[in-house]
């Protein structure tokens, strides 16, 4: 990485704005998944290490510049401590005299979460009059957001006109990792892609023909490609202005000589529930008022097959329904060769890194990203606005 980290600038000493993505889910203000909060210890250790003044700042939702209790930063700022074994102090507030003067009687080595940044209209906007008031609590800005590194927001980007700007550890290590594999990847290179809607994927799909050896399709996105083909696709969910992408993407392969996959037969149910009929169909063969929901036993071992033979494998979104269990087999078949596979496995964050944790097999992955949207802007070969406007080394 050409950006300047937090390792090499003086901290000790120093107020220093940490931008963390401490965006976690929550049910009845519990803290679901704290992935996001832990993955940040490596870089507030660091600077509690050091002896710096550690302020920290995420959003939380989005609560769309009005202060929403229940998007307030409280639970993280308890879990964290309990991480950290030691006091997190929570402001009520991002910005303002209070909160200068909560700073201003900080130690060296203090921790300090500021209020969900949201809260303020000019997050969003990158309102630099927003972006200043951040920098002027702090001598240094480290993010180490990758989760919401592609957005441009007052605290993400706007604040590293004011301050020396540099990335933090975890930050750094999701662009290394995801650089690695995607710069000078290892082959067989196997791309996974999967989710629910072909124009959120277009630019990925595109962007793997052209990088990876393989590349797999499945979840909601397959049948798009179906009724491109031709196929009766039932009730399946489909995007009628991409049929031309669709094919497009197939010929693409053709030219490309990579080995382009779509399900050779799928689950399909009649209802989207739990208690719906299902049954396993080739793809011509679904009927006209069920819907494709998963990928059939077939596509499971052939994709499993591929996962198997690759060096370098990277996934981005389900193969089907996965949150309903009797839809989840596909997905739960991808995962599962993913974690048997010697070969590299980088999970592209969101739905895909949710499925992991739910069969258990998250610790068996090599890396997994903390950031969704990021981390596929990322892969789609976007400049993410958070890393660009750091220091250069
Ligand atoms: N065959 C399918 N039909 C409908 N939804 C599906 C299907 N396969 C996967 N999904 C849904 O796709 C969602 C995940 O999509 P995601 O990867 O987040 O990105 P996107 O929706 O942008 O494609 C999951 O909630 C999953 O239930
Ligand atoms: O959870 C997030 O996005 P993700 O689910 O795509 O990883 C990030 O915190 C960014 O949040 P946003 O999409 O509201 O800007």
């Amino acid at each position: 990485m050409n950006k300047k980290s937090v390792r090499d600038v003086e901290v000790t000493g120093k107020r220093v704005f940490v931008r963390v993505d401490f965006n976690v889910p929550l049910e009845d203000g519990k803290i679901t998944d704290d992935t996001r909060i832990r993955e940040t210890l490596p870089t507030i250790k660091y600077l509690i290490e050091n002896g710096a003044k550690v302020i920290l700042a995420s959003h939380m939702g989005r609560p769309k510049g009005q202060f929403v209790d229940s998007m307030r930063l409280t639970p993280a700022a308890v879990r964290l401590g309990e991480l950290l074994g030691k006091p997190v102090v929570k402001a009520d507030e991002a910005i303002g005299d209070a909160v200068k003067a909560q700073i201003a009687a900080m130690k060296d080595g203090d921790v300090l979460l500021l209020e969900n940044v949201r809260f303020y209209a000019g997050e969003e906007k990158n309102d630099p009059e927003l972006a200043k008031e951040f920098a002027s609590l702090a001598d240094l800005f480290v993010n180490d957001a990758f989760g919401a590194a592609h957005r441009a927001h007052a605290s993400t980007a706007g604040i590293a006109q004011y301050l020396p700007a540099v990335s933090g550890l975890l930050m750094e290590k999701e662009l290394n990792v995801l650089g690695k594999a995607l710069l000078n990847p290892e082959r067989p290179f196997t791309a996974i892609i999967g989710g629910s809607k072909v124009k959120d994927k277009i630019d990925v799909i595109s962007k793997m023909l052209e990088i990876a050896d393989n590349v797999l399709i499945g979840g909601g996105l397959a049948y798009t490609f179906f009724k491109a083909q031709g196929h009766e696709i039932g009730q399946s969910l489909c995007d009628n202005e991409k049929l031309e992408t669709a094919l497009g993407f197939i010929e693409k392969a053709k030219q490309l000589g990579k080995n382009f996959l779509l399900p050779v037969d799928i689950v399909v149910s009649d209802d989207f529930s739990a208690n719906a009929n299902t049954k396993i169909v080739d793809i011509d063969g679904i009927p006209a008022d069920w819907e494709g929901i998963d990928i059939g036993p077939k596509t499971r071992e052939l994709y499993a097959d591929v996962i198997k033979n690759s060096k370098l494998v990277v996934w981005n979104g389900p193969m089907g329904v996965f949150e309903i269990e009797p839809f989840s087999h596909g997905t739960r078949a991808v995962a599962q060769a993913c974690a048997d596979t010697a070969a590299y496995t980088v999970i592209g964050g969101g739905d895909s890194a949710a499925a992991a944790e739910k069969f258990h097999l998250a610790d068996k992955m090599d890396h997994i990203s903390t950031g969704g949207g990021a981390s596929l802007e990322f892969m789609e070969g976007k400049k993410l606005p958070g890393v660009e406007a750091l220091n250069d080394k």
